[in-house]
């Protein structure tokens, strides 16, 4: 299947500057294509994750993809989007930013081979234009009128903008072309709010290169979800790459959460699933939504893809041991990992009676449903039920002499850290 195709079956596909010229382009040769992120911040979360993952179907189909980081651009702040001006980082924060964010991309995008990806920084370039050179050579090819016209700007003329933002598309406009020039580049994607800024690029290079430079832009659609709610938010805020943000658990159980009705467009735009395989777990969503074996598959292929096989299995052994109560199994780490988000008590260690200590620790409200609950057999300590009221609890009953772990009911789980 052409890549085109296959990003349009994958509902991929937002907006095209000339859709049958890229697919003919696609079909004749290996093209290279970019797309950029801009270091704003240490960590990407999923949303960033999303145009690199369309990179990425350009890399299996054959082509080859360059990923900018936006060490310049971080500088000054993409207002696309945005109702309101940025604050400018510190040079420092940003530099950090690129070395997190590069680290981040290494370990997802980069595979041995031909079509290895490619990695630029904007920074190398955009420094050394002076100020004159900015305005005689690239200046006089953009045109307020148009740049006024373009969504990003026209939004923010009555709360107002700077001329710094305003003139960030001509920055990433800069970066097209010298892609263009320089690295064989003759796509850019990106996010739908892009649009303006690749389109201004793709104007850029024609008054640069002549009317029939062969380059050209496509955009991705928001993930809209069935529910109406923003795609990529949980209670906790948004799910991040970075482990030490958003651990793999978490990560693995914001996707296994997915909504029936959002699931098949899930693993079409996300996964790199064949078509065969989707189609199969499209009719499991019909014929058995119980087992949500859609879903497992979803979660299994993104925490795979982002955090690898040891994670995936971790999340796994975490998911099945808060499913089955089987606490005892999981390890220290794991505990952490799993009960990041749950309610979470701090008791020093002495011998004490089970009834006294869960309303000391904060667990029961009162002695008398203490006494309640556990002669009545609804709570268990690490797994294990406890219906002895003369039952003591002490030291030895921490994991790693740290974590004492109560489930009250089916699924009232408490976390209590030994101090
Ligand atoms: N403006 C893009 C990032 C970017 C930066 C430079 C580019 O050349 C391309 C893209 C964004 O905010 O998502």
């Amino acid at each position: 299947m052409n890549i085109i195709d296959e990003l349009e079956w994958r509902d991929a596909i937002n907006q095209q500057t000339d859709a049958d010229g890229l697919r003919e382009l696609t079909n004749k040769k290996a093209i290279s294509l970019y797309c950029g992120v801009d270091p704003t911040g240490d960590s990407m979360h999923i949303g960033h994750l999303i145009p690199f993952i369309m990179l990425k179907r350009f890399q299996l189909a054959g082509h080859r993809p360059v990923i900018l980081i936006g060490g310049a651009t971080g500088t000054i702040g993409d207002p696309s989007g945005r109702q309101t001006e940025r604050s400018l980082q510190t040079l420092e924060q940003i530099q950090d930013n690129v070395v997190s964010l590069t680290n981040q991309m290494l370990k997802l995008f980069v595979t041995e081979g031909d079509n290895q990806i490619r990695m630029v920084n904007n920074y190398d370039w955009t420094h050394k234009i002076n100020v004159i050179e900015f305005l005689r050579d690239y200046g006089k090819n953009f045109s307020i009128n148009s740049m006024l016209a373009k969504d990003v700007v026209s939004s923010r003329l009555d709360s107002g903008i700077s001329f710094t933002e305003f003139s960030y598309q001509i920055l990433q406009s800069l970066d097209y072309l010298h892609l263009y020039q320089n690295e064989d580049v003759q796509l850019q994607i990106g996010g739908s709010d892009q649009w303006g800024n690749i389109t201004s690029g793709l104007d850029l290079i024609r008054k640069k290169e002549g009317s029939e430079a062969q380059a050209f832009g496509l955009t991705i659609p928001l993930m809209l979800k069935a529910d109406g709610t923003k795609f990529g938010k949980t209670a906790g805020g948004a799910v991040w790459l970075d482990p030490a943000k958003t651990t793999p658990y978490e990560f693995y159980q914001f996707w296994a959460n997915t909504d029936d009705r959002d699931v098949v467009k899930y693993l079409k735009y996300f996964t790199f699933l064949t078509k065969e395989q989707i189609d199969a777990l499209a009719e499991k969503v019909q014929a058995e939504p119980h087992k949500r074996e859609a879903q497992i598959t979803l979660a299994e292929e993104m925490t795979r893809f982002v955090h690898g096989e040891d994670m995936l299995q971790q999340a796994k052994r975490i998911t099945a041991a808060l499913f089955s109560g089987d606490i005892k199994s999981l390890s220290v780490e794991e505990i952490e990992q799993g009960f990041k988000e749950m309610p979470t008590y701090e008791a020093a260690i002495e011998d004490k009676n089970i009834v006294d200590w869960l309303v000391e620790v904060g667990i029961e409200p009162s002695k008398r449903q203490s006494r309640e609950d556990v002669s009545k057999g609804a709570i268990s300590m690490n797994g294990e039920r406890i219906a002895d009221l003369d039952f003591i609890v002490s030291a030895s009953h921490a994991i790693g002499g740290k974590f004492i772990i109560i489930r009250k009911g089916k699924k009232n789980y408490s976390l209590v850290k030994l101090s």
